[in-house]
């Protein structure tokens, strides 16, 4: 054999569930689009066509549905990542490590007018936005199912936003390739993917055989519990900011503008250690009106747009507690 397996996950994606948690006639809902990817002593598999080492997707995607009914967490993107993976790193000696991705779509409570309820509809939703709450988990329990370690990743993508000045690109490199005009003032407008990484918890490993329950960590930081600063209040604060220094930001490029945003997220969030952005620059142009003699090109004139579906430039960077 000329080559040798260095690499190997496997697992379902996108696997799509609602859950409706009731309390009386008062309903929470949340979908999520949900990956698992297992990681362990599944190399032969690969190499010797050996399917007993295998879990089948198809059951990896039956344990998510089953945790969906009976995990305590599933209003929470993170925490029920958590009890997902511990879920499996503890139920199954060779798997060694679960990676599970959790995209929440937005369903947020519609306001009727002849409401008594100031907190909305008790069981009616609508989905304002296409962006998407992002909770990222690792579960790594490669040095014994005991001594499990949860890696917790979270943030929001697809996020669209768009100021019509405000905006500044001027300064940049020039040589014989360089066709762009600086400008003072333009259009910025990017769909918004951010993730904030948080400092690894150990997990204590579950002891109810069936459910496996998962205990939610105590963080050692500062906020003592940290369930509810983890999936509430970082969202919320993290969200703000970015949407805060976007706005208000006099940007001399997507760049600088990226960077604010991160120093905020991580100068709010005494929890969070690695903040990313990717930004892509998506580029509205003043569209030429000089065949009819109107000035649409200088950018106080500049009114009339059109987007540019592609390419688009790409701006991305991580920014690390000092
Ligand atoms: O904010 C920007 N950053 C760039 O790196 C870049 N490159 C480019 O052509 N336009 C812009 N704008």
């Amino acid at each position: 054999m000329s080559g040798t397996l260095t690499a190997a996950r496997y697992g379902k994606t996108l696997v799509r569930v609602l859950r409706v948690v009731r309390d009386g006639s008062w309903h929470n809902i949340v979908e999520y689009n949900v990956d698992v990817l297992l990681e362990g002593d599944i190399a032969t598999s690969y190499t010797d066509a050996d399917n007993s080492v295998v879990v089948a997707t198809d059951s990896i995607k039956n344990i998510t549905y089953y945790l969906a009914k009976i995990s305590p967490h599933i209003l929470s993107a993170e925490r029920f990542a958590l009890h997902l993976g511990t879920f499996f790193v503890s139920k199954y000696s060779h798997i060694s490590k679960a990676f599970i991705t959790i995209e929440q779509l937005r369903w947020s409570r519609i306001h009727v007018s002849e409401e008594k309820s100031p907190k909305g509809h008790a069981h009616s939703f609508f989905r304002n936005g296409d962006d998407k709450r992002l909770a990222k988990v690792e579960v790594d329990g490669s040095a014994g199912k005991d001594k499990l370690i949860g890696k917790v990743t979270a943030g929001v993508k697809d996020l669209l936003v768009l100021k019509s000045t405000g905006s500044a690109f001027e300064k940049f490199y020039r040589d014989e390739f360089t066709t762009l005009v600086e400008v003072n003032d333009r259009i910025f407008s990017t769909s918004i993917d951010l993730t904030y990484t948080f400092a690894p918890i150990s997990i204590k490993p579950p002891s109810d055989e069936r459910k496996l329950d998962f205990i939610l960590p105590v963080h050692k930081g500062e906020n003592g519990y940290a369930g509810s600063v983890w999936d509430l209040e970082v969202p919320a604060r993290a969200l703000a900011a970015t949407l805060d220094i976007f706005a208000t930001d006099e940007s001399a490029s997507v760049q600088a503008t990226l960077f604010k945003m991160a120093q905020r997220v991580i100068a709010e969030n005494a929890l969070v250690d690695h903040v990313s952005y990717s930004l892509p620059n998506k580029h509205y142009v003043p569209v030429d009106m000089r065949y009819i003699g109107t000035d649409n090109l200088t950018p106080e004139k500049a009114e009339v747009f059109t987007p540019l579906a592609a390419p688009s430039g790409l701006i991305t960077a991580t920014v690390s507690r000092k």
